[in-house]
């Protein structure tokens, strides 16, 4: 289960998914009195016009890269793996209720499905929405299976070496520095999920999942040295920051930011920069535009001589066979 993107990259369609994705009240986590005019009056109506530019600059013939990278992981899983494997979408298509009734259809004794969120770190806004909106689905139509649910892996060896594998080539190439870019959160979230993090710690909430002992800003810290502790990265040569900033969702969030990280760089010496995006595993509009278009831009056009930006683990081998061992041991 993946985050889902707009069905085409006209404005009414990513008006519909803005208003959808932004009303969670696990994104925008405003009273829904606040909520609902500032989605609907202030940012989608501003926001869509300009999104939709954005996911034209990205699309495929074939879709949303978003959709059509986490469709080619579920066939590269499915190529392993005996059960049906299916993506469902948070927000947009396909939702989980079209692919809970589309499995039950193929096999109406199935009696377990494993969701994957394909998040690496806990927080409200990504991990924690994804399982709240299958278990309420789940529970309002009454599938007659159970749910489990693989849990946030910031810090798995596997989900490391994946990402290690991925980057490896690239340090070959030569860099002076590689920036880990996560995407960001407004502060206040984080207070939030600090609480739920201290009460499940207590034993007053059963998740269902491994819950994190620490927040996303330190479950992003700690896959940043976990990954330069496997590359044996030295200290100068790597920096965490965070990504995509809706301000309107609230005036700070976790910094350091990326945007204008980019734009300084080069004047502390970095020509050649390498950007991975640990937070995501499937390529997306915040990193194919924001980061590999936007973001090299700007950081070439402030001194830098080069940005490369490296893909997410997609349908990569080591992640893949991950993906496999990880469920087959939960079956
Ligand atoms: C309050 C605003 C937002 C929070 C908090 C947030 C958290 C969050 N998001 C992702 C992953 C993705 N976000 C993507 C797009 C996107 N994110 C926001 C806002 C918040 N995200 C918006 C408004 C958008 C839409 C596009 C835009 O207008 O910029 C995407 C890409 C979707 C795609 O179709 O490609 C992903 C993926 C995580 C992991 C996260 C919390 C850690
Ligand atoms: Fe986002």
């Amino acid at each position: 289960m993946n985050l889902g993107s707009p069905d085409s990259p006209e404005v009414k369609d990513v008006r519909r998914y803005l208003n959808e994705f932004l009303m969670d009240s696990r994104v925008l986590d405003f009273p829904a009195v606040f909520r609902f005019p500032l989605v609907r009056g202030i940012i989608t109506p501003f926001r869509a016009p300009n999104s939709a530019k954005a996911y034209s600059k990205v699309w495929r013939k074939d879709g949303s890269p978003l959709i059509v990278l986490t469709r080619q992981l579920a066939d590269a899983v499915q190529q392993q793996f005996d059960y049906p494997v299916r993506t469902a979408m948070r927000y947009g298509n396909p939702s989980p209720r079209k692919v809970f009734d589309e499995l039950l259809q193929a096999d109406p004794g199935l009696k377990e499905v494993i969701l994957f969120p394909l998040y690496p770190h806990y927080t409200m806004s990504s991990y924690e929405t994804a399982v709240a909106y299958a278990r309420a689905i789940h529970k309002k139509y009454k599938y007659p299976f159970s749910l489990k649910f693989v849990s946030p892996f910031y810090n798995h060896p596997d989900y490391i070496a994946a990402l290690a594998a991925r980057i490896a080539p690239y340090l070959e190439q030569g860099y002076d520095k590689i920036l880990f870019s996560y995407h960001g959160l407004p502060e206040r979230h984080m207070r939030k999920d600090d609480e739920t993090i201290s009460r499940y710690q207590n034993g007053a909430k059963d998740t269902g999942f491994v819950m994190p002992a620490i927040n996303y800003q330190k479950q992003c810290h700690e896959t940043t040295r976990l990954v330069a502790e496997k590359l044996s990265l030295p200290e100068n040569r790597y920096e965490t920051t965070f990504q995509s900033r809706l301000k309107q969702a609230g005036n700070e969030w976790i910094k350091p930011y990326t945007a204008p990280r980019l734009e300084t760089l080069p004047a502390d010496g970095v020509k050649k920069l390498l950007v991975v995006c640990p937070a995501f595993i499937n390529d997306c509009l915040e990193t194919l535009e924001e980061i590999a278009m936007e973001g090299k831009h700007a950081f070439e056009s402030a001194g830098g001589e080069e940005l490369v930006y490296i893909p997410c683990l997609n349908d990569s081998k080591p992640w893949t066979d991950t993906v496999v061992a990880w469920v087959k041991a939960m079956l």
